[in-house]
């Protein structure tokens, strides 16, 4: 099962990883056609009703598939508008071909032959809302039409996460879906083929650029919508937690409060004019602070919670506590993940061990990361929360899902890269609903600041070096 979303980053992860978006559509088109030939024999009459996005794409690949059949492709607009390079460049080959084609300028132009087959191709995941002219018109003529209606990845009209049509809609007699089952697919009483278009398993596997889609942002928002986190850190160190709260700007946070023993708070103070500085009395955390830390975390949208803290006992019990009584989302790094395996808690958990805090914890020890990758998710099941535990190939899971990032350097060994990841992650599980899609891309955005970092400053690279890299890693990279 895929969502549109994830669909969308696969695709670009597997081009990443070198499979042409042209071939998954070759591939795509390939299966429409072999969908028709199963149900028409050579010589029937089919015809195409395609709309200008990649779902029509397909359709032109797979009118080429099938010349011992009658085909005509019905474009609904002018071939100058189809909206991508791929599906404009299928568009010309049938037109440099033989092939019959009608450009329908006009949804009551729609001249459907009475075929034996009608391919619909008007649109599939990239549908937005209730179907607009000419493809509702259309849809409706498909509909009336007396033949076998085949649907290209999603029948036109119906969401493909969530099978509702909140306007017209083709009704399909089958659909051709690419990849894997589309939610939206699963409780219409249609028959669906699943076609393997030639995507690799690691397009799913690893975290790559695909994922940075997910941090598309909603041109409506405003101050305040991109993350609000708290870091609660400090006590026998001070540049940890101050590390961390720039990295939480720097990958995308609006606000980011500090929370540290008031004897560090003028140093936090000096690293930069953007925390506002929460002081705490005395000189480490303690479970007189917890009170105060809840109605801190209270109207945040994620609290990261460990840079810097120490290890002293009324420390850890400060971290059990505020722990057992907060519900929201929170990043646990450095000494306060040893509490989490002992702690009963509703909030969220996104736990970022390296691999001696992951034994710490009672967690597996695996050096093969494939290993790495089944005990971690096996260990993020039974703890509840959600690991990224880094490593030369970090591993990401809930114990559901599981996604390995492969950016980053031996480079990244110095101090202070594991606070720069724990205020990336605690920014991103702010923007990206899903934790595990949320650490994978904070592991990719750190893995890949190490990169360009490395590029700079060699192996002498620090991790103040890292912040400002980690914005370009996630804004300024795309290929
Ligand atoms: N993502 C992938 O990995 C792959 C995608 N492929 C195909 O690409 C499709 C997605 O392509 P696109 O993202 O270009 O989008 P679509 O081709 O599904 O639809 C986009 C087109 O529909 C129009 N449109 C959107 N909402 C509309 C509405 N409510 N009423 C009328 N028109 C509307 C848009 O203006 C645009 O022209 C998939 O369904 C699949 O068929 C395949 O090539 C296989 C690989
Ligand atoms: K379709």
């Amino acid at each position: 099962m895929i969502t549109s979303d994830r669909m969308a980053a696969v695709d670009v992860n597997a081009e990443a990883l070198g499979v042409p978006r042209k071939q998954l559509m070759e591939s795509s088109g390939n299966a429409v056609a072999s969908a028709v030939s199963e149900r028409a024999e050579p010589g029937s009459t089919v015809a195409i009703v395609a709309g200008r996005g990649n779902n029509g794409g397909d359709a032109f690949v797979a009118a080429r598939f099938l010349d011992e059949y009658d085909v005509s492709v019905h474009l609904l607009g002018r071939a100058e508008t189809i909206g991508t390079e791929i599906a404009r460049e299928n568009w010309d080959a049938l037109e440099a071909g033989d092939y019959e084609t009608v450009e329908v300028k006009d949804s009551r132009a729609l001249d459907l032959p009475d075929a034996d087959v009608i391919v619909d191709a008007m649109l599939g995941t990239g549908v937005a809302g209730a179907l607009r002219e000419p493809a509702a018109t259309a849809a409706r003529a498909i509909d009336d039409a007396d033949a076998t209606v085949i649907a290209v990845d999603v029948p036109s009209g119906v969401d493909a996460d969530t099978g509702e049509a909140p306007g017209a809609a083709v009704e399909a007699d089958h659909v051709v879906t690419f990849h894997d089952q589309k939610p939206g697919l699963t409780d219409l009483d249609i028959d669906v083929t699943v076609a393997d278009i030639g995507i690799p398993e690691a397009a799913e596997l690893f975290v790559e650029r695909g994922d940075l889609l997910a941090l598309e942002r909603d041109p409506r928002s405003h101050k305040g919508d991109h993350g609000e986190v708290l870091v609660i850190g400090g006590g026998p160190y001070s540049g940890a937690p101050a590390l961390s709260a720039q990295a939480a700007f720097r990958a995308g946070a609006d606000l980011v409060r500090v929370a540290v023993p008031e004897t560090i708070a003028p140093d936090v103070r000096g690293f930069s004019e953007n925390f506002i500085v929460e002081p705490l009395t005395g000189d480490a955390l303690a479970p007189g602070h917890v009170d105060e830390l809840l109605e801190l975390a209270a109207d945040q949208d994620a609290v990261l919670i460990g840079p810097g803290l120490g290890d002293d006992e009324g420390t850890l019990d400060a971290v059990g506590e505020f722990l057992a009584s907060y519900d929201g989302r929170v990043v646990v790094d450095a000494d306060a993940l040893q509490v989490v395996p002992e702690v009963e808690t509703d909030a969220e958990l996104v736990c970022t061990p390296h691999q001696g805090e992951l034994r710490k914890m009672g967690g597996p020890a695996a050096d093969d990361w494939e290993e790495r990758a089944d005990a971690v998710s096996a260990f993020a099941g039974e703890i509840g929360a959600t690991l990224l535990v880094k490593g030369a190939h970090d591993v990401i899971s809930d114990g559901e899902t599981t996604r390995v990032n492969r950016t980053g350097n031996p480079g990244m060994t110095v101090g202070g890269t594991g606070d720069v990841l724990a205020g990336v992650t605690s920014a991103l599980v702010t923007a990206i609903e899903d934790p595990v899609q949320a650490a994978g891309v904070g592991a990719y955005a750190n893995g890949r600041a190490g990169d360009l970092a490395v590029d700079d400053h060699g192996y002498g690279l620090v991790a103040t070096d890292l912040p400002p890299l980690v914005a370009d890693a996630l804004w300024n990279d795309a290929e």
